[in-house]
């Protein structure tokens, strides 16, 4: 059988392996939780790490900052109890970063509790009684978690409805050993995009995006019914006519594979507002339900707003493991960009790119495009051209190609590499997958017309949600002293868990030895009187 652990903690279609629990039993107090629509307030945002002091003795377990939450021993969603606001590895980073020359390390504890703004949840039990959650470690076995700590609240709000709704229409969830039922999975991503409210108001009524995942080919199958009845029931009780006004809107993913990948090619929409926007990092961005998007909105804008502190106006940046665009059209708006080229291997994420391109405010200058491409191919003509790269890799990391050319670009003679560079060179392509890429690609002109493809770039920006892989990429780009470590910053993306979203800034080294100078030995100015 294969594995599939449901976790909230990653975005992958796949269902992943949740991480070990390491908690004392005997530590956990049960006061009761707050309510999930008052989430109490997190600590002091934004921590400068002493790395001299971080060996001392722990401070006993605080509950200011503990999950109290009642699924915790059986749910596999979180794995730390305590001190939600400092995991540990925080501590781990802060000496790794010393070690490599970064002193002022930050951690930004960020919201700790409502934080999670996208949740993929099985569904499985009876329609009498469903069981909307995540697996019990290392089973099977699906736990509800209708008070989830993590989850903005008006998802446990709408996870309450579907509740209702599956048992009032008798709709079947799935049945993963008999390969039956209907309904298999949902996702709920909230968008905190209301610009009609206040500011201070946004948040707290996000609306919510359901995606049902139903066990059928399509919506011509005769089970469809009971999916229009189940999205009608949602609209009508939590729509935007309805007092509770929780809904965004209804999709449907269909999906009959009995393999572990959560959704299935085909998606419709069914019912409220199709376009999905959220703010962050200054600009309005699209989304759809199937693509990559940030679990933790307010701390992913917090290191989009950190990040642009790193960029220079007027810079040309290339964005590589790019998505929609995000953090590249951030910083078109913001650094007033010459160009930006955001680099994905999904070919779902142009549509959005389009759209938030379509939304941005005064970028007459910037060329911006998206391109279709496997960073990992020719990686150096995505380098050329740019001041700034940014890489955003998945878990894994970097790719060894992508490595390697930054290693390399020191010794890139430049006019070499321009003259065959696919980013360049537009006279008789015949390399396909060059053809292939520009066929999929989005080029926005704006009126900057430098020419750019002598450019090499001097900072490097790695964002990582892997901190394994980022320690090994790291080292890797550090020994070949092409690059050093300038500036690092942690963000807690996933409050409760051991994992930590990294802002580290690299500059270039010229690769050359520093000339010795030659210092000027001052005369001694001859004193007036002699
Ligand atoms: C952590 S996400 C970051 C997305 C984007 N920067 C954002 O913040 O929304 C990593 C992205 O890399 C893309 N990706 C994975 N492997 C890739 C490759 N070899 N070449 C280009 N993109 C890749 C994934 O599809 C995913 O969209």
């Amino acid at each position: 059988m294969l594995l599939s652990f449901l976790s909230p903690l990653h975005l992958s279609s796949t269902a992943l392996i949740p991480h070990r629990r390491f908690t004392s039993a005997a530590l956990r107090t049960q006061p009761p939780p707050p309510p999930p629509s008052a989430p109490p307030q997190s600590p002091p945002n934004s921590l400068s790490l002493n790395p001299n002091n971080l060996n001392s003795s722990a401070p006993p377990p605080s509950l200011s900052c503990a999950l109290q939450c009642p699924h915790f021993q059986s749910c596999s969603g979180c794995t730390h109890e305590y001190d939600l606001h400092h995991p540990s590895v925080v501590d781990e980073a802060a000496e790794f970063f010393k070690r490599h020359g970064v002193f002022d390390f930050t951690f930004d504890s960020c919201r700790l509790y409502g934080w999670r703004c996208r949740a993929k949840l099985a569904v499985r039990g009876s329609s009498a009684n469903p069981l909307i959650g995540l697996y019990e470690e290392g089973t099977h076995n699906v736990v509800d978690i209708p008070e989830c700590r993590a989850h903005h609240p008006n998802i446990n709000a709408a996870v309450e409805l579907l509740r209702k709704g599956i048992a009032e229409l008798e709709v079947e969830p799935y049945d993963e050993d008999l390969g039956t039922g209907e309904l298999r999975y949902v996702q709920m991503v909230v968008t905190t995009h209301m610009s009609s409210l206040p500011f201070s108001e946004r948040y707290r009524n996000g609306k919510v995006q359901v995606t049902l995942v139903w066990n059928s080919r399509s919506e011509t199958t005769p089970n469809s019914e009971k999916l229009n009845s189940l999205a009608n029931f949602l609209w009508t009780n939590g729509g935007q006519r309805n007092k509770i006004n929780l809904i965004h809107s209804i999709w449907a993913n269909f999906q009959t594979s009995s393999s572990n990948i959560i959704f299935g090619n085909r998606w419709r929409h069914l019912v409220g507002e199709r376009d999905f926007w959220e703010h962050v990092g200054g600009i309005d961005i699209y989304l759809t339900p199937s693509s990559f998007g940030q679990a933790n909105t307010r701390a992913f804008d917090s290191l989009l707003r950190k990040l642009h502190k790193y960029v220079p106006y007027g810079s040309s940046v290339t964005d590589l493991y790019g998505g929609a665009g995000v953090i590249g059209l951030s910083l078109a708006v913001t650094k007033k960009c010459r160009s930006v080229r955001c680099v994905e291997i999904n070919k779902e994420s142009k549509h959005c790119f389009e759209k938030t391109v379509s939304r941005l405010p005064n970028v007459g200058d910037s060329n911006m495009s998206w391109h279709n491409v496997d960073a990992s191919l020719e990686p150096l003509s995505w380098l050329m051209g740019s001041d700034v790269v940014v890489v955003d890799p998945p878990r894994k990391g970097l790719d060894d190609s992508l490595i390697s050319a930054l290693q390399s670009l020191s010794s890139v003679k430049r006019k070499a590499v321009t003259s065959t560079s696919s980013a360049s060179n537009t006279k008789e392509e015949k390399r396909p997958w060059v053809l292939r890429e520009r066929e999929g690609s989005v080029s926005i002109q704006g009126s900057a017309n430098r020419s750019e493809s002598d450019l090499l770039p001097q900072t490097l920006v790695y964002i990582s949600c892997g901190w394994d892989s980022f320690k090994k990429d790291c080292k890797q780009l550090l020994s070949h002293k092409a690059w050093h470590l300038d500036k690092a910053h942690g963000f807690n993306f996933f409050p409760g868990t051991e994992s930590i979203e990294i802002l580290a800034i690299f500059k270039r080294d010229s690769g050359l030895t520093p000339k010795k100078k030659v210092s000027k030995i001052k005369k001694p100015k001859k004193s007036s009187r002699g």
